[in-house]
């Protein structure tokens, strides 16, 4: 048995045995044991399966994910978004239902070739969608993005977007354009939503972000010059806050709360944060 969370390019859906997870719009199915279910006793379900994906091996057990139309109702079992399962409980299990989202949405959104819209087929042992006319290959979608904590000494520039929970300020962030570099991509970030210029840029680290599909590239960068202006409609409100006396902050398993964690450990010489992959 290989212990932990293995993705693996596809598995044999006639092969009996191993676990399935069940996603609707409503998100995965739970129940007080958690999202896994054994995967012969989900299929016997009443449930309408537009799609089976092998996805991986957990603890060495095959893990299939199956794709619903709708939320069926299942005894003793809810419905729970992804998100909730990212604020709380196991991390690994987070890691294999946010593969499962990405790989569920990519073969929904790509069952036809976006160059001359026939049905695609599945590669033979390979994540991807095949269009033989064209004979053009699509693979999982995967979008870069930048995050960026930008520093002032004692100060950190926070903001935040209409759509947070009410209080809650975060780092800025925003997706990578073509022609840009990462780098490219903070400066004009931070220049459209705040107005504001940075210098000496570090990169942290990154984190897969399956909602529904970034690719969170972090960086800590220096103030440099110019006011706060917040961006109108993007961003409510931005402001330099005291790493004394911080706003509610980002859920702590997010790339967003470790740049923040470390800036602060850094500044005041404590234990450094770890990401969470
Ligand atoms: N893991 C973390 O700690 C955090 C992750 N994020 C994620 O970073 C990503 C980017 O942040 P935002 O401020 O929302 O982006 P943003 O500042 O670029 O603005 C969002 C806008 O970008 C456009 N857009 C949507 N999808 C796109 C794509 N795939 N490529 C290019 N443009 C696209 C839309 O017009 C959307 O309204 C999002 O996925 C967000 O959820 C943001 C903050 C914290
Ligand atoms: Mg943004
Ligand atoms: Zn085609």
């Amino acid at each position: 048995m290989t212990p932990g969370w293995i993705t693996t390019t596809l598995l044999d859906n006639d092969a009996p045995g191993g676990w399935a997870v069940a996603r609707s719009r409503d998100g995965f199915l739970h129940d007080a044991n958690g999202p896994l279910f054994p995967r012969e006793w989900l299929k016997r379900q009443d449930l309408s399966v537009f799609a089976e994906h092998g996805i991986g091996h957990l603890d060495g057990e095959p893990v299939c994910l199956l794709e619903l139309d709708s939320a069926g109702e299942v005894q003793g079992c809810s419905w729970q978004g992804l998100r909730g399962f990212m604020l709380q409980g196991d991390h690994t299990l987070y890691k294999v239902l946010g593969y499962a989202a990405q790989i569920g949405t990519w073969a929904r959104e790509h069952r036809f070739c976006g160059s001359c819209g026939q049905a695609m087929v599945q590669v033979p042992r390979e994540r991807a969608m095949y269009c033989q006319a064209c004979d053009l290959r699509s693979y999982p979608r995967i979008s870069p993005s930048m995050i960026v904590l930008v520093t002032r000494g004692d100060e950190i520039l926070l903001a935040r977007s209409p759509r947070f929970v009410p209080g809650v300020y975060s780092t800025l962030a925003g997706f990578a354009e073509p022609g840009e570099s990462a780098e490219d991509c903070l400066v004009r970030e931070v220049r459209e939503e705040v107005q504001v210029e940075v210098r000496n840029i570090q990169y942290m680290g990154s984190q897969c972000w399956p909602f529904p599909h970034s690719m969170m590239l972090g960086f800590h960068a220096e103030y440099a010059g110019g006011d706060i202006v917040p961006q109108a409609d993007e961003i409510e409100d931005a402001q330099w806050f005291s790493i004394h006396d911080l706003p509610p902050l980002p859920a702590s398993r997010s790339i967003a709360r470790y740049l923040i964690d470390l800036y602060l450990a850094r500044r005041l010489g404590h234990a450094e944060p770890v990401l969470p992959g």
